[in-house]
């Protein structure tokens, strides 16, 4: 009988997850794959297997308050019923954080874990909604391998130049650094055109992650060499509900002449502004992209801006650029955003192709054909690279006794 990998992709109120199968020669092919939304409000799952069939998709027994430890005993719940007699090889998180100590994905022990717990604060979005996972599929399944898969990781190796926030050299040695996040998608994007387009994957690519988080990557080779958030997921790009990059003299001016304590401040940064401070309407794009509001194409607006802005950024970076890839819920879906950045970024040499832009179909070229730099639509896959490292992980462990 085969062996399965189940992976989780926690956030703040969404889980994404999947069940993928491996085989004798350890080729990962998916199962079923679904999500839970609205956690905490109005929670759903949907699922489906591979083969189209729906599993679920309607609420939850936890009701619509359901948080994150119920939601996730739904998913396993659910996953035994749809493939009775699992055998799991491995189980495989995605961990927001790893600060400096984790680089590289990891079998989870109780020392890791008391590790995630203290990172807690690098990422309060995240980070204990990633722990949850942890804990309630170890209670569930006490003898199967869990691997945490770091989103910081891919960037890790930038060493001081790279990592460093020009504060005083202690705080860099306190791992006051600047970490990167994303990295599961950009390290499987990297992958995926590396496939498509090896000559275009060997040189200098900008990787547009865009969904509710927000980042990008300046890619040489294949590796990171810049990215735009830092030491937290709130830097650079603003996102659905986080501000990304401010002048740091508002923080403190909120602080000392507005009353703000820090508690105030991280509900503000993390969930009031980005597109739904900005619009006053939705963080979702797809409500602000249906919105007649003028505050809605404003924040569309802005935060096309933006993108644009660290795109030149990374170029420099990079001392130009072969590709520009865009992914993410965003990236993959929205050709409004996509127009908006490649009209502004004709002076990079890609020239775009609004026809092939807007067509929906698969991974993609969306620039002019001869346009010196090309323009890409790739969908990413956070659940694939946490299932292939995982397996990686466990196949290079001793064996373990799994529990019945
Ligand atoms: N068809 C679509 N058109 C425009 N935006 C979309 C579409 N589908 C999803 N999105 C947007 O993608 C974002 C969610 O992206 P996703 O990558 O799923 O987020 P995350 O994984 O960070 O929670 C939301 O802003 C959503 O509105
Ligand atoms: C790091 C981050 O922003 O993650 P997400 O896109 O899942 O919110
Ligand atoms: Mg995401």
């Amino acid at each position: 009988m085969s062996e399965h990998i189940i992976t989780f992709n926690a956030g703040s109120s969404s889980i994404k997850f999947a069940l993928f199968s491996v085989d004798a020669e350890g080729r990962l092919r998916r199962a079923a794959a679904g999500q839970v939304d609205g956690l905490g409000s109005n929670a759903r799952l949907a699922a489906k297997a591979a083969d189209g069939r729906v599993l679920h998709d309607g609420g939850l027994p936890a009701g619509p308050a359901c948080g994150h430890g119920d939601a996730l005993a739904a998913i396993l719940a659910l996953i035994q019923a749809a493939f009775p007699q699992l055998r799991f090889a491995a189980i495989g998180h995605r961990i927001v954080h790893g600060a400096a100590r984790h680089s590289a994905s990891t079998l989870i022990d109780d020392a890791v874990l008391a590790s995630l717990h203290t990172l807690v604060p690098l990422a309060p979005l995240h980070l204990p909604n990633n722990i949850v996972g942890v804990e309630v599929t170890r209670r569930a399944f006490p003898g199967v391998p869990q691997v945490a898969c770091f989103d910081t990781a891919f960037h890790r190796g930038g060493g001081f130049l790279g990592e460093a926030y020009a504060l005083p050299r202690d705080y860099f040695e306190a791992g006051i650094r600047r970490y990167g996040f994303h990295g599961l998608s950009y390290e499987y994007v990297a992958g995926r055109l590396a496939e498509l387009s090896p000559r275009e994957a060997a040189g200098r690519v900008i990787v547009a992650h865009l969904g509710n988080g927000a980042s990008m990557c300046a890619l040489r080779g294949g590796r990171s060499i810049d990215t735009t958030m830092g030491f937290s997921a709130l830097d650079g790009l603003p996102m659905g509900t986080r501000c990304g990059a401010i002048d740091p003299g508002v923080l403190l001016h909120l602080l000392q002449t507005h009353g703000y304590d820090a508690a105030r401040l991280s509900d503000l940064l993390y969930k009031e502004s980005g597109l739904k401070g900005l619009s006053g309407i939705s963080h979702d794009l797809r409500a602000l992209e249906a919105s007649e509001d003028a505050h809605a194409s404003e924040a569309i607006t802005y935060f096309c801006a933006r993108i644009r802005r660290e795109a030149g950024a990374l170029a420099a970076s990079l001392g130009g650029i072969d590709a520009l890839v865009f992914t993410g819920g965003i990236g993959e879906n929205s050709a409004r955003v996509r127009a908006a950045v490649l009209g502004g970024l004709d002076w990079l040499g890609i020239r775009f192709d609004p026809e092939a832009a807007s067509e929906e179909r698969g991974d993609r070229v969306i620039s002019a054909p001869g346009s010196p730099a090309s323009a890409w639509v790739i969908a990413t896959d956070e659940e694939a690279m946490i299932a292939r490292h995982a397996l990686g992980l466990v196949r290079a462990a001793p064996p373990r006794v799994q529990a019945a």
